[in-house]
């Protein structure tokens, strides 16, 4: 039996990159012979083992067959007599199919360093297509691996494109499309996903809602891009460049898609749309099974967003409203969240990237002020029941009040 390191332990080692799981591919065993080397089986599909030490996964060397629709139509064959080769052959990416023995020697026989080396994300071989979930995963490739200049071969994105017009994307469960989403979301160039999946026609079955923003004009003194799919994706990039938070891309990715719902002759004006988005967020958070926490950002940004770019106009009143709306009081992190999705929806414009924001600055400041307000002095001062909530509403916007006046100047008309 004999163990090599494979998969992104190889690909990210050659790349300089830290190494977040290490895999390993076993040839020439049997699960017996494992199990008899004090190894620990996990898998339940496939022959996959722990290792007793280190608990690092070794799966037994296999081949995949397609023996049916979707996802799920599989044959796993792992016998002694599957080569590293023949494994390293049913893998995605040509960069994924390497492989380093334990005294470092590399085994690439699809190419993948010289691929690693001219940044070409290539698929092995037309097995590729068989497992739609690769479509997302090149996607998600592309957008970590952006920042290093990396980009997808034509026969690749010719191949995605194959597959999702016949209609492989469907078998894919709303589990595993979030997954690959929010691993997404997690990287540095999360706009790339997106515009890899409209590349290959992914965008428009796996998020309608998004894919309708292309070709939908807002006005250009406001957005000089014009087009709403293109400021979409430049606030998330810019999402991703001010929070780290899967939250605050995913709710900046969401936040006009109410646009898509304005009718043509109202173009480019979008009167309304935050409110009409916040249905159309539930129903794409609803389809994936996106987290409750997520998916209650992305409706209050749909829905607010254009009213915090307001903020030095808002009345004591509304903004203590807004924060009772957002239930800052419960969760306090929704203030600094919203600043953010909102920061990154003004400067995701062309031409306005390095823009400052005060809004923000302003939405932060009042909430310090609104919550620094004393509950026990209200309550000191007699206030029982319901009245206790009244009471602290109405300090809470005199405290709001006072300080606008000394530090949120209305713009100059
Ligand atoms: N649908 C898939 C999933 C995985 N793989 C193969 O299995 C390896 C391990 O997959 P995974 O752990 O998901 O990804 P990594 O490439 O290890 O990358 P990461 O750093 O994200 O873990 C991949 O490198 C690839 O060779 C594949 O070919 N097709």
């Amino acid at each position: 039996m004999k163990s090599y390191l494979v998969g992104g332990a190889v690909r990210d080692r050659l790349l300089g990159l830290p190494i977040k799981d290490r895999d390993w591919v076993v040839v020439g065993a049997t699960p017996q012979e494992m199990l008899d080397a004090g190894y620990q089986q996990v898998g339940r599909d496939f022959p996959v083992f722990l290792h007793p030490e280190s608990h690092e996964e070794y799966a037994l060397a296999r081949t995949e067959r397609k023996s049916g629709s979707g996802y799920t139509g599989f044959t796993c064959y792992a016998a002694p007599d599957v080569t590293l080769e023949e494994d390293l052959q049913r893998r995605d990416l040509t960069v994924n199919a390497l492989a380093q023995d334990t005294d470092g020697k590399l085994i690439d026989p699809y190419h993948g360093q010289a691929d690693l080396q001219n940044r070409l994300l290539r698929h092995v071989s037309p097995a590729f297509s068989e497992d739609p979930l690769r479509v997302l995963r090149v996607a998600r490739f592309a957008a970590r691996y952006a920042h290093l200049s990396f980009r997808i071969a034509e026969e690749t994105l010719a191949l995605m494109r194959e597959m999702t017009a016949a209609g492989e994307l469907a078998h894919l469960t709303p589990e595993r499309v979030w997954k690959e989403t929010e691993s997404a979301l997690g990287t540095r160039n999360p706009q790339v996903y997106f515009q890899v999946l409209r590349d290959c026609g992914a965008l428009k079955v796996l998020f309608p809602e998004l894919d309708i923003l292309f070709g939908v004009p807002a006005p250009a003194k406001w957005h000089p891009e014009i087009d709403t799919g293109i400021h979409t994706l430049m606030t998330l990039s810019m999402a991703a460049m001010l929070s780290p938070e899967i939250d605050v891309r995913f709710a900046t990715l969401c936040h006009d898609l109410g646009k898509g719902l304005t009718p043509k002759e109202l173009w480019p004006r979008h009167h309304g749309h935050g409110p009409a988005g916040v249905r159309l967020v539930s129903e794409i958070c609803t389809r994936l099974r996106v987290p409750n926490e997520i998916r209650d950002l992305a409706k209050l940004v749909a829905e607010y967003h254009d009213l915090i770019h307001t903020f030095p106009l808002l009345q004591p009143k509304t903004i203590v409203k807004l924060f009772d709306s957002i239930d800052a009081w419960r969760k306090p992190q929704r203030v600094e969240q919203i600043a953010l999705t909102s920061e990154a929806d003004v400067r995701g414009r062309t031409g306005f990237e390095a823009n400052d924001y005060p809004q923000g600055r302003q939405l932060r400041a009042a909430w310090e002020v609104a919550r620094a307000v004393p509950v026990s002095e209200v309550v000191k001062a007699g206030f029982q029941g319901p009245d206790i909530r009244e009471e602290l509403t109405r300090r809470r916007i005199r405290a709001v009040a006072q300080w606008k006046n000394k530090n949120c100047p209305q713009p100059e008309s």
